[in-house]
């Protein structure tokens, strides 16, 4: 599956650099804010930390879909490193809640952000998939949704965004 995503991706990005006339510049301090905002916008739609509200959360495909902008990013930094054959997934198991995972994720991307390496990049990958389980998403329904935006995006492109 990660192989092809990051296909898919790589097939985006290079269109994206090029309509924006972007292809020899280093974005990775763009796409780890963008990956960020992303995060917050994600934790907006589950309201999860909002304890001072009873509105309910965003309806599942919403936060799915903001869940896939984040994979976007994500993979979009894997390309930047050159690294997608080398990545192993160690699975996160220990017990947090919700508002913890998002914490785990943005000081994962924190610490990529201070040391860009191969060590912190899996690390926000693995926080990253333990968070879409904590939302109750299954990896055929974030690859779906993936591939849904991704297609969104390329639209985006074609309409001049
Ligand atoms: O190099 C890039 C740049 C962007 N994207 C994707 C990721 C994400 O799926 C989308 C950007 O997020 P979003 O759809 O939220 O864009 P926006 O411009 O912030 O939209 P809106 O104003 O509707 O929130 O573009 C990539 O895949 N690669």
């Amino acid at each position: 599956m990660l192989k092809r995503l990051f296909a898919l991706q790589r097939e985006l990005d290079t269109r994206i650099e090029k309509e924006h006339g972007l292809e020899n510049q280093d974005l990775m301090d763009k796409k780890i804010l963008a990956l960020l905002v992303e995060l917050g916008e994600l934790a907006n739609e589950t309201r999860c930390f909002k304890y001072w509200s009873k509105k309910p959360a965003a309806k599942r495909e919403v936060i799915l879909e903001e869940y896939v902008d984040g994979i976007h990013f994500i993979l979009s930094i894997g390309l930047n490193l050159a690294i997608e054959d080398q990545l192993q997934l160690v699975e996160q198991t220990e017990k947090r809640d919700l508002v913890q995972q998002f914490h785990y994720v943005f000081d994962s991307i924190a610490a990529f952000r201070k040391e860009i390496n191969m060590k912190n990049y899996q690390s926000i990958f693995a926080e990253y998939i333990l968070l879409g389980k904590l939302l109750g998403f299954s990896v055929e329904e974030i690859e779906k949704a993936y591939k849904m935006k991704n297609e969104v995006n390329h639209k985006r492109q074609d309409q001049g965004y």
